[in-house]
């Protein structure tokens, strides 16, 4: 409860007159292509399909644009882990605490008072507030669960929204990470574990010929609206990948431009290193101008960047998935966003969806390895493989698409049993380069990452512990949840018997239990 003489003001004043203009581009530049594009050159594209699909919707763009522009401006206006400040500006919209003597201001609303529709985000942030005084500090963190759980308290209604949630009844969620503790280990005894390896070559394929090698199997995977975990956003998240030495996938709607992440990744405690981090790049692709200029664009990219060693198309966006609990928080926030429901679909006429033949021209244009993100069958994995791709991804998008989508380990699972049984082999006959099996999702301990290898993941990608690690301890938190992933997996090794990521396989873990779904 409050003192009485600590009152919430919530100031209305010229809002969306002052700042309208600012939000809109900080929107487009965190959630579309086009500073990517533009970045490179490419000035045709305008607009991307996912979380962008909202701005490819008028009404949808409004709402979003208004809704996560002001919260991120009330975001940094607010909150002291980005400024290390409470700072409160005069023309913004913002929800501010403070000791006040004056109790008649007209603008201000009694948080007690329950008819006011602010009156829920308002207490939240009270809450908030008190829960970022009272952080633990980084070395009191552990493990991905109590990064989790800092973080969902000391974000704001908005993000914890956008980052936390699933599509509709958030099934696919809660299996991504069940399906993994239904996985048990066999380990082995009396193994000369002493030294243990994590390093990968991912691309190498058989012909040994990859130059680059990460310290550990897994990699901090894609994500747009990274600002909202932190201003730094993708920036933390390269340096701590290159300091550490593990893949990062960027995501084509990042908050920087892309030349300026890859930028980033050359330096290492601000002193600039020879190489560009190696990295991954992601692509969401859904207008034609999109797909149209896309090969010309792999042309120039294998050109300009020599770090980017793969590019991931996502493919499981042909919509954006119906995320519900995300438009409830974002509706708590701001109540009169969504009187009418909203269609978010896109029209396809405009836009029409990827389709398999748009990734064989895009293979066809590069000699960058090409991959597709988001594969959720066996029947789409050996698909991949028949059309010479370099490798997918087995993900549902950390269950914001489609709910009841099933869990990738077990997707995994059956793609291998079928890969076997059609004889269909990793490796490609004209070029000896394996076809990489990559999986994410619900993934947030080594010992999952392991899981994952035995069941042959060539890599395991980390999506919301790393939003989570950055929202609570911007780089050093994702610093320390590298660590401690690295150590987990370590330890866990050797209390396997395994040495090397090489010699994981199936033998290590039983997987009886796994087709039982948790209800
Ligand atoms: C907040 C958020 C934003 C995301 N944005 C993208 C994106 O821009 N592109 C993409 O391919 N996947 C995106 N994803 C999906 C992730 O790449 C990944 O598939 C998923 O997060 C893995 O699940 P996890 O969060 O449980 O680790 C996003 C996921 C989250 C949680």
């Amino acid at each position: 409860m409050l003192s009485r003489s600590r009152r919430l003001k919530i100031v209305h004043r010229q809002v969306l007159a002052n700042h309208f203009g600012a939000f809109t581009k900080s929107w487009n530049r965190q959630f579309n292509t086009k500073s990517f594009f533009a970045n490179n050159e490419h000035k045709s594209h305008q607009d991307t399909g996912s979380e962008s699909t909202f701005s490819n919707h008028p009404k949808v763009a409004l709402i979003s644009t208004i809704t996560i522009a002001l919260s991120i401006l009330l975001y940094k206006q607010t909150t002291p882990l980005l400024k290390n400040e409470s700072v409160i500006t005069k023309h913004a919209k913002i929800i501010i605490i403070q000791d006040s003597d004056n109790e008649d201001e007209d603008d201000a609303i009694d948080v007690e008072d329950s008819n006011d529709p602010l009156n829920f985000a308002a207490q939240d942030e009270i809450r908030r507030q008190k829960a970022i005084a009272n952080k633990p500090p980084l070395n009191t963190i552990f493990n991905i669960n109590d990064f989790e759980y800092v973080a969902q308290q000391i974000l704001p209604l908005q993000f914890k929204g956008y980052f936390a949630t699933g599509s509709e009844d958030e099934v696919t969620l809660r299996e991504n990470h069940h399906a993994y503790s239904r996985i048990f280990f066999k380990p082995r005894c009396l193994v000369n574990v002493a030294d243990v390896s994590l390093s990968v070559s991912p691309f190498s394929g058989d012909s040994g010929d990859s130059i680059w090698t990460f310290d550990a199997p897994f990699y901090i995977t894609a994500f747009a609206g990274a600002r909202g975990a932190h201003e730094d956003a993708e920036l933390n998240l390269i340096r701590a990948a290159k300091k550490h030495n593990v893949a990062y996938m960027i995501p084509s709607m990042s908050s920087f431009p892309i030349d300026e992440v890859i930028e980033a990744g050359r330096l290492d405690d601000g002193l600039e290193t020879q190489c560009h981090h190696a990295s991954y790049l992601q692509m969401y692709l859904s207008t034609k101008e999109e797909l149209n200029d896309f090969p010309d664009y792999l042309k120039k990219l294998q050109v300009k960047h020599d770090s980017i060693k793969a590019v991931f198309i996502t493919v499981d966006l042909p919509v954006l998935g119906n995320r519900e609990k995300n438009f409830k928080y974002m509706a708590l926030a701001d109540p009169s966003s969504f009187d009418e429901p909203v269609d978010w679909t896109i029209d396809q006429t405009e836009n029409p969806p990827l389709t398999w033949d748009d990734i064989v021209t895009f293979k066809n244009a590069t000699k960058l390895p090409i991959c597709v993100k988001g594969l959720q069958c066996k029947e789409d994995v050996a698909k991949a493989i028949e059309l010479g791709l370099d490798g997918c991804v087995i993900s549902n998008h950390g269950g914001r698409q489609l709910d009841f989508s099933r869990a990738p380990v077990e997707v995994l699972v059956e793609t291998q049993k079928y890969l076997k049984e059609k004889n269909i082999s990793l490796v490609n006959p004209g070029t000896n380069k394996k076809f990489e099996i990559f999986i994410d999702g619900g993934v947030k301990r080594g010992s999952d990452v392991i899981k994952a290898l035995c069941l042959g993941a060539s890599g395991v990608g980390l999506g919301r512990p790393f939003i989570y690690s950055m929202a609570g301890y911007g780089q050093p938190g994702v610093e320390r949840a590298i660590k401690i992933l690295k150590t987990e997996m370590i330890r866990d090794m050797k209390l396997l018997g395994v040495k090397s990521i090489d010699e994981l396989n199936e033998d290590f873990v039983d997987i009886d239990s796994l087709k039982y779904k948790n209800p």
